[in-house]
């Protein structure tokens, strides 16, 4: 019996610090299948749930609250957790008046008379970005993130254990960089370097109260004014060339019809947010896809073979329709990131009186999101234990475009490098798979841990690569 994934199960075994024992539950097929009915005004709770039993295996007790608790899980008094496609989608598509999301690392900053930015400036700032983000703006600018990515491919060392990654953080940090900032990249980088691993410090450390100045907020503040001079530097300098740019950036400088003039408050906040975003979680998906590829050769010998059609000249042009030609790369990708959703809890809280799948729903309620249940049920997709890319084919893309795909969540809040995140991880596997044989490391297996706390990382994951003769 397979349990949760092929990968996950646990005849692998998994290192004794992560979430590894999955206990006992039914597979999909034994799973069942009908919506559960409840008589009760709350949704079940699980036996057996303590904080540290959840924390050993946040996986397991999904898993099986999917399976005992039917839609929703009353994990505590004031917390719930969506388990399917219904409730999942119930929540994501409300509007901030009606969930809003906690609050997250970097508070926005004050305005000059203290107020902070309310829900206008937010619609216009997510409108600003997506000038830059959207799936056309991003097939046009292939060409900003297909070097650094083939630069990442062609550099991996053959024959020796590889900690993949520190390795894709790096690689991601500065192809977003470029992405976000064209020639700017290199001086905003380097002010806004220290970024990632301040935040990683706060989200890993105790939760003290907010406005409690630790150590580790004190550097987090610092390296965010850093950056925030860096950028306004870079801000006036354009605006004083009257050359704003085509970049991401340059977006957000342009006036909207609508809005005006985007505060430069707002577009701080939004670019410190974005260099975090566009490297932290796609990096636990390189992971993933890395490890994809190293434990079924034969799918990646097909990414190879669709890869080895495109251009080998690394300065070739890259734009959108070369991504057309991978059609069975990209369907690995949606793969990967249906049995691996990086993020694979999705928190919001209830702003006012509501139901979900029929249950009152108190203001102040915490409601967690869980596209990992969601992608496993097999209402959704059949055999979904099975990891097969070729489903994505087969749907058809209206059909795959209508399924519950929730990696990058959906509504109002959804991700907003959706596509540029697509494009970066298929051209990274496409780049890797044409090049080289992805195995793990013989008396390493596993070759890596599972973290899930807030996120779903393949920890301290090590591969080796040989070249791909052909
Ligand atoms: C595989 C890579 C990625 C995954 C799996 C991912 C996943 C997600 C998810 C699930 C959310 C929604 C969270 C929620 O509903 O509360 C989100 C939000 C967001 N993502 Fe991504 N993301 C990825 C890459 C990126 C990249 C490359 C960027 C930008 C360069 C980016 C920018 C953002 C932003 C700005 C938001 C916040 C949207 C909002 O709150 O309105 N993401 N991401």
């Amino acid at each position: 019996m397979t349990l949760g994934c092929e990968w996950c199960g646990r005849d692998r075994g998994f290192r004794p610090h992560v979430s590894s024992n999955l206990p006992a539950i039914a597979d999909s097929s034994e799973r069942d299948t009908e919506r559960v009915v409840h008589t009760t005004s709350k949704p079940p709770a699980l036996d057996g749930f303590t904080a540290s039993a959840y924390r050993r295996d946040r996986l397991a007790f999904a898993l099986r609250a999917a399976q005992e608790c039917g839609d929703v899980w009353r994990m505590r008094r004031n917390v719930y957790v969506a388990l399917t496609a219904e409730p999942c989608l119930a929540v994501l598509r409300r509007t901030n008046q009606e969930y809003g999301t906690p609050p997250g690392t970097f508070p926005p900053t004050r305005r000059p008379d203290g107020s902070v930015p309310g829900e206008q400036e937010f619609t216009h700032g997510h409108a600003a970005r997506m000038r830059g983000l959207r799936p056309r703006a991003v097939a046009a600018r292939l060409g900003l993130i297909a070097p650094g990515i083939t630069e990442f491919a062609a550099g991996l060392p053959p024959g020796q254990d590889i900690d993949i990654l520190p390795r894709a953080h790096r690689m991601l940090f500065r192809i977003g960089g470029r992405y976000l900032f064209e020639e700017d990249a290199d001086s905003l980088l380097a002010a806004g370097g220290g970024l990632p691993a301040a935040r990683e410090a706060i989200t890993r450390g105790l939760p003290w109260p907010r406005w409690m100045p630790t150590p580790a907020r004190r550097a987090l503040t610092g390296h965010r004014t850093r950056f925030s001079h860096q950028l306004q530097q870079v801000i006036d300098r354009r605006r004083a060339e009257n050359r704003l740019g085509e970049d991401v950036l340059g977006q957000m400088l342009k006036p909207s019809s609508q809005y005006g003039l985007l505060p430069d408050t707002a577009i701080h906040d939004s670019l410190t947010g974005l260099i975090i975003a566009g490297s932290e979680v796609p990096t636990r998906a390189v992971g993933w896809l890395m490890l994809a590829l190293a434990r079924h050769p034969d799918l990646a010998e097909r990414i190879a073979t669709e890869a080895a059609a495109l251009p080998d000249d690394p300065h070739h042009p890259v734009n959108g329709r070369f991504l057309a030609e991978l059609p069975f790369t990209e369907a690995f990708v949606r793969e990967v990131l249906r049995l691996h959703p990086p993020n694979w809890l999705q928190a919001r809280i209830a702003r006012r009186r509501t139901e979900l799948a029929g249950y009152p729903i108190a203001p102040g309620t915490m409601v967690l999101v869980c596209s990992y249940t969601v992608h496993l049920d097999p209402r959704e997709h059949e055999n979904p234990d099975t990891f097969s890319p070729d489903r994505w084919l087969d749907y058809g893309q209206a059909s795959a475009e209508s399924r519950v795909f929730l990696p990058f969540g959906t509504g109002p809040r959804a991700c907003e490098g959706a596509a540029l995140a697509m494009a970066e991880l298929t051209l990274l596997a496409a780049e890797t798979a044409r090049r080289w044989h992805l195995y793990e490391p013989e008396g390493l297996m596993p070759s890596h841990g599972i973290d899930t706390d807030g996120g779903l990382t393949p920890t301290g994951l090590r591969l080796r690569v040989t070249p791909r003769t052909r």
